[in-house]
């Protein structure tokens, strides 16, 4: 309780905020009255525009638009969304102040209201391109409220859900797939052990076939092989979809995967089943993520997910995919759909972090360019637009680069099962990376009111943070990007083909030259900027194959020549994922009619187009820009702030994120920090 003072307690007045005793005068201060105060101004008046906001929003967000504003607006009535007044506008947000628990238990309620308002009908029983970007985009609007609220819907549904879709067979379907929808049970997702992440096929879970009952056993037989991080495991979850080593006869058949119930309908843990707590996280702790041991449990043979191979009840192992890692690579290939979402979930973050921070700096002053002169608006300081701008026009790049992704995503065939998976694992990587870099200059760039939790920005970096781990560890996508780009390099040089696939095709025309004094005009042309970046990813791609090859010559085994060639193999990454989001630029753009709309977007697709230029050194150690080239690339990015400068509140006003999901600093934050504010 807070101490009595000497000030008259009459003149106080009291209540209870998060569980402490606040006092306060009742009236303010005189120096909250002086006439010396800063008033608020906003930023510019939305005639200022020089483009279509409305427009460009169709083209950032891309589809399923009037969805996304019902949902919002389904989020912004919900009482469980905890929307509170902040200088006399709405936001809504969950209260991070709440313990682990509290925040576990408001994420099932949201679940149930959204639930309730028919937020996930046809999620998993409708099918086709409309059913799943209507998906897609809802689950994108409910990741702009909360990372854990959708994170939880995601293992349901796209996790536990697309693994008995896309895993199993009709019996699973009929089975589970209507009762997932309705939340009839639980699903989680039990791949990951303590002692093996990234290394799926490492896992030590062992299951074994009973032919006299026709069931699966499946045991936990060491520590290590305790399943971790279970997201749903903790509290809520009824059922599980369990991966582990299958063994038939003493073979050991590789990685399989099992539908096991491991709650009954009233939450009680099943016999056979050990579960716990991974307790506290620096983020996303409305998500109850869980470790399972298995003693001897057993389940029946169909629930083995059986698409790509099975079981007989004789206790035959039956698979049309002989080889193992083959059959690994089609078990995994379905689950895709957990980047894709993690990588588009990770650019409307950073678009959250940057309306906000842009907000701010077009509204906020420090310190003045002339004595006694007024003081200067954030943005206008070349180092603040220097912070900010590349940040954003990298953001609308990736944001055409993931719906780029989406539509192939909801388009593929196993034709494009190869480019999904390359793109899908590239994008993820890159884009959370972004975000992760995006969010810290944002809180930056708000200064201390970065710091407060209701300001959203420095808050989302705990949130966000795992999406560079979970789904496959960015460093280790990466990798895998790289190595399919070698062996579709080794493929088109052993049958003397040209390239083709993977944007790959430049490879086959003539080297790309950059002429030694890169002028303006030059440096903004679509062409320059996509001849820099094929050159990169072309000779990189020579470079990695030439190494790998010596190191194999030199006796190291390809495996090894591979985690040697490393560093080669980060920057082919990178470059293949740069170019590749400049490509999807390039086709938005030629989709849009000439006008100050696509002039806006010339300005931020040359951002883009340089930026990666200048923040990657490969261009100045390998040679491809001379320094004198290197030097005009860095002017002409700074040229690019002062044009863009003008049209950022515009920028950030298409984003598609409403008002109500930023926060107090996006707006009037003198108002919502006022006196009587304070009070409410
Ligand atoms: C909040 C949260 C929720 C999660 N939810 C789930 C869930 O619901 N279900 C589930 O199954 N899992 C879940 N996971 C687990 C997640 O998928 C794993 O954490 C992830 O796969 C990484 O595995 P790991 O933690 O064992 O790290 P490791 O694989 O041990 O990696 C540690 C480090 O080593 C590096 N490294 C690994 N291999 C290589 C290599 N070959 N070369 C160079 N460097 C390498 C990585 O880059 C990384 O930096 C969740 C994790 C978290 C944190």
């Amino acid at each position: 309780m807070a101490q009595e003072s000497s000030i008259n307690t009459a003149s106080r007045r009291t209540r209870i905020l998060n569980n402490h005793l606040v006092q306060y005068p009742s009236k303010p201060t005189s120096c909250l009255q002086s006439n010396s105060c800063l008033s608020y101004t906003p930023p510019e008046s939305t005639e200022s525009f020089g483009f279509d906001i409305k427009e460009m929003r169709k083209i950032v967000d891309f589809h399923n638009l009037e969805d996304r504003d019902w949902l919002f607006g389904v989020i912004k009535q919900g009482r469980v969304f905890n929307g509170k007044e902040r200088g006399g506008r709405l936001f809504v947000s969950p209260d991070y102040n709440q313990t682990m628990e509290q925040q576990r238990e408001m994420t099932m309620k949201r679940i149930e209201y959204l639930l309730e308002r028919g937020a996930f009908d046809g999620w998993l029983t409708k099918k086709g391109v409309e059913a799943e970007l209507k998906k897609l985009s809802l689950l994108e609007v409910i990741q702009i409220f909360d990372h854990s609220l959708s994170v939880k819907i995601g293992v349901h549904f796209f996790l536990w859900g697309g693994a008995i879709q896309f895993m199993g067979t009709k019996r699973h379907h009929d089975k589970w797939l209507r009762d997932t929808e309705t939340y009839a049970m639980k699903g989680c997702f039990s791949m990951t052990e303590l002692g093996h992440g990234s290394n799926v096929r490492g896992i030590e879970t062992v299951t074994t076939y009973d032919s006299k009952t026709g069931e699966f056993v499946i045991n936990t037989p060491c520590e290590s092989a305790q399943k971790y991080w279970i997201g749903g495991a903790a509290n809520h979850a009824t059922h599980t979809i369990v991966f582990s080593q299958l063994k038939i006869n003493g073979v050991n058949e590789g990685v399989h995967a099992f539908i096991a119930q491991i709650r009954d309908v009233n939450g009680n843990i099943l016999p056979n089943i050990c579960i716990a707590d991974c307790g506290h996280k620096t983020g996303l702790n409305g998500v109850d993520n869980g470790r399972i041991w298995f003693d001897n449990l057993r389940i029946p043979r169909e629930n083995l997910l059986n698409l790509v191979a099975d079981v007989s009840p004789d206790g035959q192992y039956l698979s049309a995919i002989k080889d193992p890692d083959q059959r690994f690579a089609a078990f995994l290939a379905p689950l895709t759909s957990g980047r894709v979402t993690i990588a588009t979930s990770a650019i409307y973050s950073s678009k959250i972090g940057l309306a906000i921070a842009i907000r701010y700096a077009l509204s906020r002053r420090a310190f003045s360019m002339t004595p006694n002169g007024p003081e200067v608006l954030l943005l206008d300081y070349p180092s603040h637009q220097r912070r900010l701008l590349p940040l954003l026009a990298k953001s609308y790049a990736m944001s055409f680069g993931g719906n780029y992704l989406k539509m192939l995503y909801v388009n593929r065939t196993p034709e494009s099962a190869k480019t999904l998976h390359v793109v899908s694992s590239a994008f993820k990587a890159i884009f959370t990376w972004h975000n992760m870099r995006t969010l810290q200059e944002c809180r930056e760039a708000c200064g201390g009111q970065g710091l407060k939790t209701e300001n959203r920005v420095g808050h989302m970096k705990g949130e966000f943070d795992v999406q560079s781990t979970f789904e496959g560890d960015n460093n280790v996508l990466m990798q895998q990007v790289s190595k399919a780009l070698l062996s579709e390099y080794v493929a088109a040089k052993k049958k003397n083909k040209p390239f083709k696939g993977l944007g790959l095709e430049h490879m086959n025309g003539p080297v790309p030259v950059i002429q030694p004094n890169l002028t303006s005009t030059t440096l903004r042309s679509s062409q320059f900027q996509m001849n820099a970046h094929c050159l990169r990813e072309r000779d990189l791609l020579n470079r990695f194959a030439a190494e790998i090859s010596l190191y194999q010559s030199n006796g190291e085994s390809k495996e090894r020549a591979f985690i040697l060639s490393y560093q080669l193999a980060e920057d082919l990454g990178r470059a293949f994922s740069d170019r590749a989001i400049l490509q999807t630029f390039l086709d938005t753009e030629s989709n849009v009619s000439a006008g100050p709309l696509k002039n806006v977007l010339g300005l931020l697709r040359s951002m883009y187009a340089l930026i990666c230029l200048e923040e990657d050194a490969a261009f100045l150690r390998y040679g491809y820009l001379s320094t004198d080239n290197a030097a005009a690339v860095r002017k002409e990015v700074t040229k690019l702030c002062r044009e863009l400068r003008p049209h950022a509140l515009a920028l950030v006003s298409s984003l598609g994120i409403p008002d109500a999901f930023l926060s107090p600093i996006a707006f009037n934050w003198i108002d919502a920090n006022s006196w009587s504010s304070a009070q409410q």
